[in-house]
């Protein structure tokens, strides 16, 4: 029976588990010395209650009479509250509630470990109904000592069990107690009375041996190690025997269990698993987190609430109908042009997506594959239907699709996607809900594992809501404090929604106005800017001895890293570009190689990149951008040679357009239907983030002074290059210009040439930077040159 009670106890944990409140350290004080106060006052009302209860019992029904006055040393109200916990409630053992809400309190303020003082809550409750029906039994000798819920349960006990079953009742509660909470076993129950009964015989014969160990050792449990120590002959130290055997969650001690084997074979051993030691600064973090809690990076927003679902919209059209006719009719049609080419099926299953329908056909023996796949266009005509695709086979499958899209598609709304518990319930990284496949799942993928992401389509497909999908995905299931964002968007349009969430969720360079990108030679300083914090970030896991963001981030939650070095909490960083084909017209290489850099190397260090572009050509999807890209994404394409250009295999040109997309990411390709999110929702999405409290400034990234950016404009004269004349010279009487004429004609590295032409910019020789192109020249001849230079000196 006593078995059966540990088990309920056991199952009733979990269900303890108080809701995780987050305070901040102010209302923790305020909290914290509330409930020690609020312990205090009660402890002063139940005392007095015991001296001034019977003369007060008269006032407690003039509550509201202001005139009527109550002797409880806390007037009117220790009196009434008193009445309720003493008399109406639990007697004196109500003055164990009082301790229990003043040590709440000091939990509060010292940040202590609550599992603790929800175990003190539980076992101290129990302890109140114990004493609470002990004293109810003899409410004739101490009648308020066990409050009326002692004496009611007393009476109930004794109308079913009778007196003597109710005092057995009462010393099952005690051994219960005892045995549960304190470990006790019948054993030590033993020889804490027999070692009781030697120590009266030991201080009798020879009280100057015992003189080492009178001192009182801790607990209930002082008796049993007392006991433990005469077994031991007493060699051991004054608490290590208590700790062995009493408390199995500490540290063992060899010497005594050993002794203990030999000497009292019919006692059982408790194996422990040795704890590690620990290092010096394991110990710091430790006590650091001991009393502060683990470090919280959403401390600063800590009221911050993430959008509802209600802010997404919810179409009528979203259910999947079964047009059971078409279905029939596509089946007989692919049938009949398979017939009509002498191929036979054994077997053929249809799966119903959401835009289209997959026909999985198993042809009869002998036929070959590549027959069915040469006949693509001809079933095409024959269901006399865009985008069909034909998958030969089905990878891991060994059957043929044929997707046919249904005549009407259902629209995948982000609100269900998001709704998924799939979704919700995923440990991603940085999940993203991308949509639905053919056979209706969610799909969700970890950006973080891709790691980078290259989405083409042509205009008018879905791109720009594809990308709002990956977005919106982030924005549902992280905390501004997790993960920012920077965007580029050389259309101007399609992401200025996101300006709202600036100070929550956006990254910038820290003299940019703007944090949302929109032109493209700034492109260049926030890609060269992210290659230093990437090295930055690398430094840091480095001397964290971390391989990736996301030990560095655990181990920093823990407090092993210390803040004076320089460790901070790291955000995830996604950067988007809308627009990559525009990018690289205009950039060129200065783009290519700073994307390529992130993109080999950024993984670990948490910064993902998501590359859009309508225009999937070769020389927008280099190759060196491809080798680092692994997974893609396709909407439709114009063309074939696209489809190979972004998913290294046909399929995108057979899409039929409006989010419908596939997706790889380096194997097998999915068929999705991207989920819809539109404009108004991002919208509402983002004006109800940007309507709470937020940082004071977006994500600062490290500053970058770019080789020609022209930031340094405040070159001094006297610190100009001793080629500075000559360049000058060279520059103008070509009427070009470029660094490179420079490094040609003077015979210069790049990086010097770079700053003469800064220099040259400063001087107002030749204008600001302008992309891949050369520098406007200001100054048409030499004389004009040397009339500048002369009036710059006097
Ligand atoms: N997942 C989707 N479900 C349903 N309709 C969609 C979906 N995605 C896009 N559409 C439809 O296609 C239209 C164009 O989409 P979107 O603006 O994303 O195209 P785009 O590829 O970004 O075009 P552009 O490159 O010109 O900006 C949308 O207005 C919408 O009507």
């Amino acid at each position: 029976m006593a078995k059966k009670k540990t088990k309920a106890t056991k199952g009733t944990k979990p269900k303890l588990k108080a809701p995780s409140l987050k305070l901040s350290n102010q209302q923790k004080l305020v909290f914290g010395s509330f409930l020690i106060i609020t312990g205090l006052l009660l402890f002063i009302a139940f005392v007095s209650y015991f001296f001034t209860g019977y003369n007060d019992q008269s006032t407690l029904s003039e509550f509201g009479n202001k005139s009527v006055e109550s002797e409880n040393w806390l007037n009117k109200t220790g009196a009434l509250v008193s009445e309720f916990f003493i008399y109406k409630g639990f007697g004196i053992a109500s003055f164990i509630f009082a301790g229990l809400i003043f040590l709440s309190g000091i939990f509060v303020l010292t940040n202590g470990n609550k599992s603790k003082l929800r175990k003190h809550w539980f076992w101290g409750t129990l302890v109140v109904i114990w004493i609470s029906v002990f004293f109810g039994f003899f409410t004739e000798t101490w009648s308020s000592l066990g409050g009326t819920i002692g004496f009611e349960i007393n009476t109930y006990l004794q109308i079913y069990l009778g007196k003597i079953g109710t005092i057995l009742l009462l010393v099952f509660g005690l051994i219960f107690y005892l045995a549960i909470r304190f470990r006790m076993t019948f054993d030590s129950f033993k020889r804490a009375f027999t070692s009781v009964k030697k120590d009266i015989n030991q201080n009798f014969n020879d009280t100057a041996t015992n003189d080492d160990i009178t001192v009182p050792l801790d607990n209930d449990l002082s008796a049993e190690a007392e006991d433990i120590k005469s077994a031991f002959d007493l060699t051991v130290e004054e608490n290590e025997p208590e700790e062995t055997i009493a408390s199995p969650e500490k540290q063992p001690e060899p010497k005594v269990t050993a002794k203990k084997e030999t000497e009292e074979p019919e006692m059982q051993i408790e194996v422990e698993t040795v704890e590690e030691e620990l290092s010096e600064t394991d110990n710091l973090a430790n006590k650091l987190v001991e009393d502060f809690g683990q470090f919280d990076p959403t401390l600063e927003l800590s009221n911050y609430q993430f959008p509802s679902l209600e802010l997404l919209k919810k179409y009528d059209s979203e259910g999947i109908t079964i047009n059971q006719e078409e279905l029939e009719e596509n089946k007989n049609r692919i049938v009949d042009t398979l017939n009509n080419y002498k191929i036979g099926i054994s077997n053929i299953k249809a799966t119903i997506g959401p835009t289209v329908t997959l026909y999985e056909i198993i042809p009869e023996a002998g036929v070959r594959i590549s027959k069915i796949k040469n006949l693509e266009d001809d079933i095409a005509l024959s269901l006399s239907a865009l985008g069909i695709r034909i998958i030969a086979p089905i990878p891991g499958k060994g059957t043929i699709g044929i997707e046919v899209p249904n005549k009407n598609s259902t629209i995948v709304s982000m609100r269900s996607v998001i709704a998924s518990q799939k979704f919700q319930k995923s440990e991603m990284q940085l999940p993203i809900a991308l949509g639905k496949t053919i056979s209706n799942e969610t799909f969700v993928v970890d950006l973080a594992k891709m790691p980078h992401l290259l989405m083409a389509g042509a205009t008018g497909q879905g791109k720009s809501v594809g990308l709002n999908a990956v977005l919106t995905s982030l924005l549902y299931k992280k905390h501004p404090a997790e993960v920012k964002f920077v965007l580029v968007d050389p259309k101007k349009v399609e992401l200025t929604l996101f300006n709202k969430i600036e100070r929550h969720y956006l990254a910038k360079l820290p003299d940019s106005e703007d944090a949302i990108i929109t032109d493209n030679t700034k492109v260049i300083n926030t890609l060269n800017s992210l290659c230093i914090e990437m090295d930055n970030r690398y430094e840091l896991l480095k001397n964290a001895l971390c391989r990736n963001i996301a030990e560095y981030n655990v181990k920093f939650k823990a407090r092993k890293l210390n803040p004076n070095d320089g460790h901070q909490f790291l955000p995830y960083i996604v950067l988007v570009v809308d627009e990559f084909a525009d990018l690289i017209m205009t950039a060129g290489k200065e783009v290519e190689t700073p994307i390529a850099r992130l993109a080999q190397l950024a993984r670990a260090i948490g910064i993902h990149l998501i590359v859009a572009t309508q225009r999937p050509s070769v020389n927008v999807i280099t190759g060196i951008i491809k080798a680092n890209f692994p997974a893609r994404i396709a909407f439709r394409v114009t063309s074939k040679i696209d489809s190979r250009t972004i998913l290294d295999g046909s399929g995108a040109d057979q899409l039929i357009g409006r989010g419908d997309m596939l997706y790889t990411q380096g194997n097998e390709m999915i068929r999705i239907q991207c989920a819809f999110v539109d404009t108004p929702e991002v919208e509402k999405i983002t004006d109800f983030i940007g309507s709470q409290k937020a940082y004071p400034d977006a994500y600062l990234l490290p500053e970058y002074v770019g080789e020609e950016s022209g930031t340094s404009l405040d070159v001094d004269i006297s610190e100009r290059d001793v080629l500075f004349r000559d360049a000058a010279e060279i520059i103008v009487t070509a009427q070009q210009g470029s660094a490179s004429l420079l490094q040609r004609k003077l015979k210069l590295g790049y990086n010097r040439a770079g700053r003469l032409i800064d220099q040259l910019e400063a001087a107002g020789i030749v204008g600001g930077f302008e992309g891949s192109k050369a520098r406007q020249v200001l100054v048409s001849d030499l004389a004009a040159l040397n009339l500048l230079l002369e009036n710059e000196t006097s």
